[in-house]
C-alpha cells in the first residue's frame, strides 16, 4: 500500500490549555506539545490541535492580536509537519485578511505544503462572535494519506446540514476543532455523536482546556468512529489524545446500514 493509501490513521489530539490574548505563550506551549505527540512510540500521521488557539477568545483585542494573512502560525504548522513528516489539521487560529479577522483551519500535508484552509462558517453569537469575525463563505473538504476528510469549527457542529454536506461530498472523517465551554458539555458529546452515526463517519474533535476570565472549558476531546463507538475522549487536564482511524469502516458501516442510498432528497426542506 502507497503512502497516499494507508490502511489506518494514527491520529493525536493536542487538548491544550490556552492563555487568552498571550500569543507568544501559545504558540511555545502548542509547539512543546506537538514535539512531545510526535516523540510517541507510535508515530501520529495526523496532528490536531484546538479552536483559536493563538489568541483564546480575546475578540476586544483581536484587531491587533490577529495573525496577518495567518503568516506566523502557519509557517510555525508548516515547518513542523515538514520537519516530522506528520500531517496537521490546525486547528484553527485568528487570522487578519486587510482588516477582516477570520476564525481559520490551515491543513499542511508531509511535506509541509497547506493543501486546505477553511473558516468557520457559523458565528457564535452567544460569544460575540459575529460581532468580531467575518464568516467564512465555503465549505472545505481535503485528503489526509489518501482519506477524504472535511472541516467544521466547534459551533459548526450545531448544523447538521454541514457534516451532511461534506459526507454527500466523500468525506469519512469530520474534524472538529473547539473551545466549547461549560456547562454545555452534554450537547457537545452529544452533537458530536449524532454527527457521526448520522453519517456514518469518523468524528475527530479536539476541545481546549482551561479557564478564560470565567468561563471554563472542559477538554473532552474525542474520536467517534462510524457506529458511535467513542475510540478516546480526555478529560479536564492538558494532555494528548491518541487514536487509530481504520480507512475501512465508513463503507463498512455504509454497506449493513445503507442510510446514504435510503435519502429521500426530493422530499426534504431545504
Ligand atoms: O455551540 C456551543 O455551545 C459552543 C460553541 C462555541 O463555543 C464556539 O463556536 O466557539
Amino acid at each position: 500500500m502507497t503512502e497516499t493509501a494507508k490502511a489506518q490513521l494514527h491520529i493525536a489530539l493536542i487538548q491544550a490549555n490556552i492563555e487568552i490574548g498571550n500569543v507568544n505563550a501559545n504558540m511555545n506551549n502548542m509547539l512543546e506539545l506537538m514535539e512531545k505527540a510526535a516523540s510517541a512510540n507510535t508515530k501520529p500521521d495526523v496532528i490536531v490541535l484546538p479552536e483559536m488557539w493563538n489568541t483564546g477568545y480575546a475578540l476586544d483585542r483581536i484587531q491587533e492580536l490577529a495573525d496577518p494573512m495567518g503568516q506566523e502560525t502557519s509557517s510555525m504548522l508548516s515547518d513542523f509537519a515538514r520537519r516530522h513528516r506528520i500531517q496537521v489539521v490546525g486547528g484553527s487560529v485568528a487570522e487578519r485578511v486587510d482588516n477582516e479577522i477570520y476564525n481559520s483551519m490551515y491543513v499542511f500535508n508531509r511535506n509541509g505544503e497547506q493543501v486546505a484552509k477553511y473558516s468557520k462558517i457559523h458565528l457564535f453569537r452567544l460569544m460575540d462572535e459575529e460581532k468580531h469575525l467575518q464568516a467564512g463563505q465555503y465549505t472545505v473538504a481535503f485528503d489526509l494519506d489518501g482519506i477524504k476528510a472535511g472541516a467544521s469549527i466547534c459551533y459548526d457542529i450545531r448544523f447538521p446540514e454541514l457534516s451532511r454536506t461534506l459526507a454527500l461530498g466523500g468525506a469519512q472523517v469530520l474534524f472538529v476543532p473547539a473551545e466549547w465551554p461549560h456547562p454545555r458539555l452534554h450537547h457537545w458529546r452529544t452533537l458530536l455523536m449524532a454527527r457521526a452515526i448520522e453519517n456514518q463517519m469518523y468524528v475527530v474533535a479536539c476541545n481546549r482546556v482551561g479557564t478564560s476570565g470565567d468561563t471554563d472549558f472542559f477538554g473532552h476531546s474525542m474520536i467517534i468512529d462510524p457506529w458511535g463507538e467513542v475510540i478516546a475522549e480526555g478529560d479536564e487536564q492538558e494532555s494528548i489524545l491518541t487514536g487509530t482511524l481504520d480507512r475501512n469502516l465508513p463503507d463498512e458501516v455504509r454497506g449493513r446500514i445503507p442510510v446514504f442510498e435510503d435519502r429521500r432528497p426530493n422530499l426534504y426542506f431545504q
